[in-house]
């Protein structure tokens, strides 16, 4: 087993009655804490970025809901703006509609229970990063995508937390991040907490990844995810159904690492998820300088749908799905309630 300790790399604080994010928007070479102070500031800071990776929006839109309350706010229209604030993480609804059927305005409450949404999640991440990390063998060289790490969520990480166990296991000879273009946050996110762990690895530009995987670099791809319907299919990061189709391609093994948190059952496939478009000028331009011609146009959808048949297991909490199907997600999540998890 994994030693059971999160990453010292922390996104997300709650102080005396305040809500404090780590700017991701300037991280590695800056590192600026955001003050919130109402629900509308923290829609701002989740729509622009501060603060991003699924189980984190989720967690800190449970504290935004918690802030208006401290302030007599109307916890409807809480409830809209923060709602508004991204469209494909399904954790940001999921803790919304976890603090709204408290049924209660009562600040201390909604304080309480936004606490624990954010401590559930790093036990949720220690506890997939266990179930993960077993399936991996010795030696294994993982490639990933995006920021999957503490950053993204309460604490140890999605993916990155299974990297990270599997680490602690010895078994990791090799991990490739991928650059994650347009924002970055391979490069710039996943780089620096591998570095902060002292985690073998490499950076990789995203066009990469196919030569590698010829190359028979890399052993598994392991990816995160923003949204898992009820047969399986994963929306996350855009770039990741090219890696799945790359892995399956050269028989390597391709693994997503959710919390319950991040599945809408009441969804049948993938092709009903809403996808973020983002704005064209996070493709046209690199950190305000333009790259393109002026005006020229860009499409930039934020997350791409994996079909579940190309996906060999999701890790979870409650542990693992072989072979994600409508079948073998329902049957998780029947032992997942049948020992007593909010699921
Ligand atoms: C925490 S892991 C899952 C995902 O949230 C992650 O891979 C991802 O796609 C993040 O997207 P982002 O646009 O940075 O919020």
């Amino acid at each position: 087993m994994s030693a059971q300790s999160p990453s010292r790399v922390n996104a997300i604080e709650w102080r005396n009655n305040r809500l404090y994010l780590l700017d991701q928007r300037i991280l590695p070479h800056e590192q600026v804490w955001i003050e919130c102070t109402s629900a509308a500031d923290t829609a701002i800071a989740i729509r622009d970025m501060v603060v991003r990776g699924a189980p984190a929006i989720g967690i800190t839109a449970a504290y935004g809901y918690a802030l208006e309350a401290l302030r007599g706010g109307d916890m409807t229209e809480t409830f809209r703006v923060l709602a508004a604030s991204r469209p494909t993480a399904v954790n940001l609804f999921w803790a919304l509609e976890r603090m709204a059927t408290l049924g209660t305005t009562d600040a201390a409450s909604l304080v309480a229970e936004a606490i624990r949404i954010h401590e559930e999640d790093i036990a949720a991440n220690l506890a997939m990063g266990n179930h993960g990390a077993s399936v991996m063998p010795e030696g294994v060289r993982i490639y990933t995508h995006c920021n999957t790490g503490a950053l993204a969520t309460g604490g140890h990480g999605t993916a990155l937390g299974v990297i990270r166990s599997a680490w602690n296991d010895g078994k990791v000879e090799q991990v490739y991040a991928g650059e994650t273009r347009p924002w970055l946050q391979g490069a710039r996110l996943t780089a620096w907490e591998l570095q902060q762990d002292n985690i073998t690895a490499s950076l990789v530009c995203d066009g990469a990844a196919a030569q590698l995987f010829r190359q028979g670099k890399a052993d598994w791809v392991i990816v995160g995810a923003d949204r898992i319907t009820a047969n399986g299919d994963v929306a996350n990061k855009i770039g990741t159904y090219s890696l799945a189709v790359l892995a399956r391609h050269h028989g390597m093994k391709f693994m997503v690492a959710a919390p319950l948190s991040t599945f809408d059952l009441s969804l049948s496939s993938g092709d009903q998820i809403p996808i973020e478009q983002r704005p064209m000028s996070e493709v046209t331009s690199i950190k305000g300088i333009q790259i393109a011609p002026h005006e020229f146009p860009a499409i930039n959808p934020s997350f791409d749908v994996t079909p579940a048949e190309l996906i060999d297991v999701i890790a979870t909490e409650a542990g693992l799905i072989h072979n994600p199907s409508k079948e073998t997600v329902a049957a998780l999540f029947a032992r997942a309630r049948a020992e007593g998890r909010q699921a």
